[in-house]
């Protein structure tokens, strides 16, 4: 059983229809990356995995179950963490509330404040300091930090790369792989093509809100995926 389908997915915000019968699975463990030039609607999936969009076609399955049937206590607990664009770092608390956030769905594992700290030193050394008193770097390891806090067996990457320097990217590479290796499920959405085909193994094309292509890394070239990210 996959651990997230979206099987034919029509998502819209208020009338307007952005996704149109999306489908695509990703299982325990995988490394699946959502490839698209802008808004084609990349960032309406993850909204719609946060109840953003209002479904009004298909469905959201979480390990077989409808996800707009769960309640949303446990649709929060379903095992599903987002790094949200732009990483919605909550400027008024410090690092550690900003965490500690994350733990609120209270899913038993490996994250605690512990662990996340010795993963990322320079979040613990800081830890009473406001969010945005980091570098963007740092910045992302407290959002990825954050979603780790919930123990998730997916973890959702919205552009993680952007704004980055290319030292810091490589690092998220090496991050992604690592988490990955230990069973955590990667869904990648990014444009940097060195991050895409250092951590993904599949991919999904999306165009104009419709899934156009799906395949394995393995078999495209550098060029292709250009083609598919590039405006
Ligand atoms: N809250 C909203 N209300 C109405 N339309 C929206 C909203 N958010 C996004 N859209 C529209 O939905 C479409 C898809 O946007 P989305 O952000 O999902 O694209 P994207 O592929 O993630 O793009 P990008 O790579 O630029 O982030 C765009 O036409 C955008 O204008």
């Amino acid at each position: 059983m996959s651990l997230l389908a979206f099987d034919r997915v029509d998502a819209h915000y208020g009338n307007a229809r952005i996704l149109h019968g999306v489908s695509f699975e990703i299982g325990a463990g995988e490394r699946v990356a959502i490839l698209g030039r802008n808004g084609v609607g990349k960032t309406t999936i993850v909204n719609t995995l946060c109840g953003v969009t209002t479904i009004r076609a298909g469905a959201v399955c979480i390990r077989g179950v409808r996800y707009d049937s769960l309640p949303n206590y446990l649709a929060a607990r379903s095992g599903i963490a987002s790094v949200l664009q732009g990483r919605g770092i909550l400027p008024n608390l410090t690092i550690e509330e900003n965490l500690l956030l994350g733990a609120a769905v209270s899913r038993p594992g490996p994250w605690t404040l512990k662990t996340v700290y010795e993963l990322f030193p320079a979040l613990g050394e800081r830890a009473g300091n406001p969010g945005l008193g980091l570098s963007g770097g740092q910045q992302q390891m407290l959002a990825i930090g954050r979603a780790l806090m919930a123990n998730p067996d997916l973890l959702v990457l919205d552009e993680p790369s952007e704004g980055l320097a290319p030292v810091i990217v490589d690092e998220l590479a090496r991050l992604f792989n690592h988490l990955a290796n230990e069973g955590t499920a990667i869904m990648l959405i990014e444009q940097n093509i060195r991050l895409i085909q250092r951590v993904a193994d599949r991919y999904h094309v999306l165009s104009k809100g419709e899934v156009t292509e799906t395949g394995t890394l393995a078999g495209m070239t550098t060029q292709q995926l250009q083609d598919h990210i590039t405006i």
